[in-house]
């Protein structure tokens, strides 16, 4: 499929499968179309050429009804943009509400507990930490059990104690997963599989993880590490470098 804002292609003639049940890390540099395709993904963009099945069925208009909603979820890059509602509590039994389910009160305190949040349910979520708020909108869209998830730079506010939290709540997870990140070890425990995206939206690589991170020139040509000078200790010198978070 490809894509394109206005004028602005963004994604160009890319064309993968993923199979129910899959994990795989999208990955690319600022500006390569991760969050564009998440969205394309989600059906909340329309590719502007070529073709995209869910679940055996061409996505377009008229199939993305609330039945399609709570099949995908996604998180976005900022969680605030997401956060509306006046508590935690109601955050995370929105979809829920909208979606028809009964016994919701059950199903956020369960989710509550499973994510620590049960502190936090009577708050505002806006007052929270960018890494509660991160889980806050994970719980609300976990808690509607999606088939698919779609999540962007997750951990990117996580410290790393909840970072290791996140990994092992992403590994006991059954759902197909995209994940959208610039942390290789991040992607590297989570899932089996890249799709590495090149500045343009092409596909620079699909597979297995293993030899995608001894791939030096490849992991530099997509700007997923890089060579600098920096300091350690009296010296300076230059190696490969991963910036990660
Ligand atoms: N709403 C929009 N209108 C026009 N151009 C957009 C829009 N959203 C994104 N773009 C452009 O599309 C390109 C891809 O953006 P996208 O956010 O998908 O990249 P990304 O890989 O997720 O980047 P990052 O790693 O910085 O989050 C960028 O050049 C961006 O400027």
């Amino acid at each position: 499929m490809a894509f394109a804002y206005e004028e602005r292609q963004v994604i160009e003639s890319l064309s993968f499968g993923i199979e129910p049940g899959e994990k795989v890390a999208l990955l690319g540099c600022n500006g390569s179309g991760k969050s564009t395709l998440l969205r394309l993904l989600a059906g909340l963009y329309l590719p502007k050429g070529g073709r995209y099945f869910f679940q055996n069925k061409k996505m377009d208009k008229k199939r993305i009804d609330a039945s399609i909603r709570s099949q995908i979820g996604i998180l976005f890059q900022n969680p605030e943009s997401m956060l509306f509602n006046p508590t935690v509590f109601d955050e995370i039994a929105f979809s829920l509400r909208e979606f028809g389910y009964d016994d919701i009160e059950r199903r956020v305190e369960e989710i509550a507990e499973q994510f620590g949040l049960e502190e936090l349910l009577g708050l505002n979520p806006l007052k929270l930490s960018g890494g509660e708020k991160q889980k806050v909108m994970l719980a609300a869209i976990l808690v509607y059990g999606p088939d698919l998830l779609l999540l962007d730079e997750p951990t990117a506010a996580m410290d790393p104690a909840t970072t290791g939290w996140f990994i092992d709540q992403l590994l006991e997870w059954q759902t197909t997963l995209v994940l959208a990140t610039h942390d290789l070890s991040v992607a590297y425990e989570t899932c089996e599989r890249a799709l590495v995206l090149a500045p343009g939206g092409q596909l620079l690589y699909d597979g297995p993880m293993e030899p995608l991170l001894k791939d030096y020139d490849l992991l530099v040509k997509a700007n997923l590490i890089h060579k600098h000078r920096h300091r350690h200790k009296r010296f300076i010198h230059s190696h490969y470098h991963l910036h990660e978070g």
